[in-house]
């Protein structure tokens, strides 16, 4: 860990801090302040103590950790989804899925991963001040150089057909880019979407059913992880849990007959 990397520092109580060291840099905290240098020195798993004796833990950010504190120009997909989405897209190296939109750059980072060097990631945003968001928040944490960034509303644009392995969509009104996307899409390959109300996931299902499009509908579900306090004799649920984030739906491809 040297000057210039992203660090997350870690409280007893398990708040979390997340920036990137400098040079003659310090971290102020309200209980004193920790010099950056002090934070190289420690590396990552090694612990700092502040003058009034508050001890944090130092890390690398994971893909999770950076994703919950990043920079945002929208809400990204909340990493329990993005990574159930990846099973869900059944991804493996070297494939290409479509994403849209961009947003902050959340689900990209999943899926570039997912993916890995020998695969792409052609990422579609409407706005140019969410994808250049995206963009920042890819280079600033992990760019394994196989993005492809399209500033084009997906549903206008043309895709070649029968190109990609999978397709991941968050966005308001997916139903708007189905025309688009399915002649693009290989048979039997999946594509899911991300929606937080229940009236999308109905819409969508109705515009497959009366525009008969070469879907079918394998699974809609939610993503509940259901965090425990665990401070023996304390032992239960956590007081406060992350709630409904969103529904992913889940449909593959099949020919048109
Ligand atoms: C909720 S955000 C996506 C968040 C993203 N998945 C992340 O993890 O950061 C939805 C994005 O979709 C974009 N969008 C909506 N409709 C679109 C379309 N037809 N084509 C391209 N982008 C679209 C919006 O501008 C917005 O940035």
């Amino acid at each position: 860990m040297d000057f210039g990397d992203l660090a997350l520092l870690q409280d007893r109580q398990g708040r979390t801090y997340l920036f990137r060291l400098q040079e003659g840099g310090a971290f102020h905290y309200h209980r004193g302040l920790i010099r950056h240098e002090d934070l190289r020195a420690a590396g990552p798993g090694g612990k700092v103590v502040t003058p009034h004796g508050e001890v944090f833990t130092v890390h690398r950010p994971s893909l999770e950790d950076y994703v919950l504190k990043m920079p945002r120009a929208t809400t990204p997909t909340y990493p329990k989804d993005a990574i159930t989405l990846c099973l869900l897209l059944d991804l493996a190296p070297g494939m290409r899925v479509l994403e849209a939109g961009s947003g902050s750059g959340g689900l990209t980072l999943f899926l570039a991963r997912a993916v890995g060097p020998t695969g792409q990631v052609y990422s579609y945003e409407a706005r140019a001040k969410h994808q250049a968001q995206a963009r920042r928040n890819l280079e600033a944490y992990e760019n394994w150089g196989n993005v492809v960034w399209t500033l084009a509303d997906l549903a206008e644009s043309e895709l070649p057909p029968g190109f990609f392995d999978a397709v991941a969509l968050d966005m308001m009104e997916p139903w708007k880019a189905l025309p688009a996307i399915t002649p693009a899409l290989k048979p039997d390959r999946f594509l899911a979407c991300y929606l937080p109300n229940l009236t999308q996931v109905i819409t969508l299902l109705q515009a497959i059913e009366t525009e008969q499009l070469p879907y079918l509908h394998e699974r809609t579900l939610e993503v509940l992880h259901r965090e425990w306090d665990l401070r023996p004799p304390v032992a239960h649920p956590r007081f406060q849990q992350v709630g409904h984030t969103a529904f992913l739906v889940q449909l593959r491809r099949i020919h048109t007959s």
